[in-house]
Formats: C-alpha cells, structure tokens, sequence
C-alpha cells in the first residue's frame, strides 16, 4: 500500500532521514518508534508531503507520490494528525470538523448551489465522526477549549478521518493523556484499524504501541534499525541500546 525506498532528508549536514526503506500493507498498523531526534516527525512530513525529499521514492497504491504536495497526497488518501495546538481553539467541535470537511471539498466552498446541500451532509458527517470517536454529541456545538486534553485528540483523529481516508499518519496521538484515556484510546485505534484503514503511528508509549501494533519501524540517526513485530523490536539488543545509549530507556513511557 505505501513504499518507501531509499528516502533521504537531509539539512546542510545534517541527515534527519538516510536511505529509510520499510512498507506499510493494506490494513496494518505500523509504530514508528526511536530515540529523540532519530528522524521520526520529519519521516511524517515527508510522507505527508510537508517536506520535499532530498532524494528516494514513495509510492502510495500504486501511485509515485514523491513530488506531490501535501493537498495532492491527501487527496490520494493519505491524512495525518498534528499537534493540538492547530486546532482552532475559538470555534466549536463541529466548526473544526466543518473547516477540515472544506478544505477537503473545496466546491463545497464555492459553488452557491451545493453549499447549502454541502454544510448539511458535512453537519451529518461531522457527526457521526464525532460518535466514531467517542466525543459526547453534547459538546458539538461548545468551543474546542472546553475539550478534555483526551477529547482535543480524538477530534484530531476525528479531522484526520474526514473524507474517508485509506491511510492515517498520526503524531503522538496519546500525548497528555493519563492512564485510563489512553486504554480508551487504544479501543478507538482498533476500530480505526477494523474499518480498513492502514494506520503510521509515532508515539512513545510502548504499552500502547505494542498492543495495537502488527509491526514496529524504528529508527536512530535517520536509519532503520529494525523492523518486526512488537515482542521482537522491543526484545532486540540493538534497539535497546539505541535508547539506553541516548538516555531514555525503550520502555520507559509504558
Ligand atoms: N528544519 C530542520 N532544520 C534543520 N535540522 C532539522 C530540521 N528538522 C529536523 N532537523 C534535525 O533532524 C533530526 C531529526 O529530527 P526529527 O524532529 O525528525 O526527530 P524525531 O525523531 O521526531 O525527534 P523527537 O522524538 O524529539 O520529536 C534532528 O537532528 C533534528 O535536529
């Protein structure tokens, strides 16, 4: 479903990513772990097409998406998730899920005709989004501030998914929240995973990453040193010394 062969990145110097090869099949889900600063946010941006590849190939179903940008390979399906601080935190949960539901019909926007049709089929959308996710309908029409830590990255998710999407890319998803939301989280995952989407994960939490995971990638100094599944990366002698060697041990997050 989606190959990386050869993808570099580098920055003067510095190589963030050097030479990563892995896949990703249809319908997994794959944990992109590594110490601080091994290449993992810049591997996203390049697959997301936030960043230009210095040099490589991606293809995704079929299609070179190497040099595309990142409106063009979201609309080949590929969605990620940011941060939750580019969530607009003055607008309402569905005025978000509205926004991102725009940009991803762009004639929704400007064609007068089907722009009432639009906002009601996106309204609908948007919640039965929110039920997917778990995010009380009570709170669709409160502003994103009043969200729990927890609900602000389920609406993420909620965002990512806009659109049906085939591929997820998602950047820390569980960060901030605490040990009962992130056993809830993994549920949501599982049935990301059980609707057919493929799902690229970078988190730290290895509990988490373990029990959702068909297979970890990991990463250190912009390379791949191992690719398997969890009990076995997680096992590998020279995983673990890629973290114990950075100071921060592959379990320490569980
Ligand atoms: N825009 C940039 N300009 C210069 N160097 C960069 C840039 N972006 C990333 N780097 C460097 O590339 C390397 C990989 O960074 P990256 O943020 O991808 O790592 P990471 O694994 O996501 O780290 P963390 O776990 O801390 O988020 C680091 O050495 C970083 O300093």
């Amino acid at each position: 479903m989606l190959e990386l062969t050869d993808v570099s990145k580098h920055y003067g110097g510095i190589k963030a990513v050097d030479k990563v090869s892995f896949k990703v099949y249809p319908n997994e889900v794959v944990g992109l772990i590594g110490p601080n600063g091994s290449g993992k946010t810049t591997m996203m941006d390049l697959i997301s097409g936030h960043t230009p590849l210095t040099s490589g190939h991606i293809v995704f179903n079929g299609q070179d998406i190497t040099r595309h940008n990142a409106t063009k390979i979201a609309r080949a399906g590929i969605r990620r998730t940011f941060q939750t601080t580019s969530l607009f935190k003055d607008c309402t949960v569905l005025e978000n899920l509205s926004i991102a539901s725009h940009l991803e019909d762009k004639r929704s926007l400007f064609n007068v005709t089907t722009r009432k049709q639009s906002q009601l089929n996106i309204e609908h959308k948007s919640l039965e989004l929110l039920e997917f996710v778990g995010i009380d309908s009570a709170y669709a029409d409160r502003s994103v501030s009043e969200l729990s830590t927890a609900d602000q990255r389920r609406l993420m998710v909620a965002m990512a998914m806009v659109g049906d999407p085939a591929f997820i890319l998602l950047d820390e998803p569980s960060a901030g929240m605490i040990v009962g939301e992130r056993d809830d989280f993994q549920h949501l995952l599982l049935k990301i995973k059980n609707r057919g989407i493929s799902i690229l994960i970078v988190e730290h939490h290895m509990r988490l990453l373990s029990k959702i995971c068909d297979r970890m990638v990991v990463l250190n100094f912009g390379k791949v040193i191992a690719d398997d599944k969890p009990e076995i990366v997680q096992r590998d002698p020279v995983v673990v010394e890629a973290y114990l060697g950075r100071g921060s041990a592959a379990h320490a997050h569980g």
